[in-house]
């Protein structure tokens, strides 16, 4: 795609609002849940979406705004998991981010869930955690109704992205010790919670671009962490314990599931 080509931008967001076409695509697929099952929990997508849909996602994430960019703040899980991390993320953005979004949810129809987009500068890092946390979700009758995160999904935007570049992925759970993913361009990684995972400090200049999230479910599927238990390996002392149940109130229009469908119809 030319680079910044109006002609191209149409193209892309023709492309993530028309539901033939992105459920058709993501079909090849199959079913995540049962990829999940019979691949130990976790699963790689290379090529996830077409070239010029992964180009122009990226793009409109390097047009967002170092004001529009949150370094995590409070509420926030991750103060209170008290994970040591340090990225960029955005949950509202232009109005694009959403549509990019849904595309993600439709892995998972039937599921709550609540994205983001990511922007991890030089140094950025997430320390071992196993993405375990309660999520406060409001509901299309606007009650409350109370998750636990149930499966992560990290979409990578990192064109050219080599070794050096550093923001690896290291499965803490692997079957053989840890192993390390180089978070390549257009590609996914989805894995059951609870999971130990880091992210390794970016290296290089360029920032690591990301959309991540998680499916939830209703109910409160396992204990949070104690502060007592480590990851495998060892990087115990990496980890300050999650603690208490607090919950967060996510965006309540990151969540909601009946929608979902309709709105992608809509806008074809
Ligand atoms: O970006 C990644 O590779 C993983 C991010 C992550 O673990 C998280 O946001 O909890
Ligand atoms: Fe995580």
């Amino acid at each position: 795609m030319a680079k910044g080509s109006k002609h191209a931008r149409q193209r892309f967001r023709k492309w993530i609002n028309s539901y033939p076409e992105v459920s058709a695509w993501l079909e090849k697929y199959g079913d995540l849940e049962q990829q999940l099952d019979d691949n130990g929990g976790l699963v790689k997508i290379e090529n996830f979406l077409p070239t010029f849909v992964a180009e122009g996602i990226l793009e409109m994430l390097q047009g967002i705004d170092e004001k529009t960019w949150n370094l995590t703040a409070a509420g926030d899980d991750y103060v209170h998991n008290n994970i040591r991390h340090e990225f960029l993320s955005v949950k509202q953005g232009p109005p694009g981010l959403q549509d990019v979004f849904r595309v993600f949810t439709l892995l998972l129809p039937d599921s709550l869930f609540t994205f983001s987009a990511a922007k991890y500068c030089k140094a950025g890092h997430i320390v071992p955690h196993d993405d375990r946390a309660y999520t406060q979700v409001l509901m299309d009758d606007g009650s409350m109704q109370q998750c636990s995160r149930t499966i992560a999904c990290i979409y990578y935007l990192t064109q050219g992205w080599i070794e050096a570049d550093g923001g690896h992925l290291v499965d803490l759970e692997a079957p053989g010790g840890p192993q390390q993913h180089l978070p390549a361009f257009n590609s996914v990684v989805a894995f059951r919670i609870p999971r130990w995972h880091e992210v390794k400090p970016v290296t290089g200049d360029r920032p690591r671009y990301s959309i991540f999230g998680w499916f939830l479910e209703p109910g409160k599927l396992y204990e949070l962490n104690t502060g007592e238990e480590a990851p495998p390996q060892q990087h115990s002392e990496a980890v300050h314990g999650a603690a208490e149940p607090e919950q967060q109130q996510q965006h309540a229009a990151a969540a909601v599931k009946q929608k979902r469908k309709k709105q992608l119809v809509a806008v074809k």
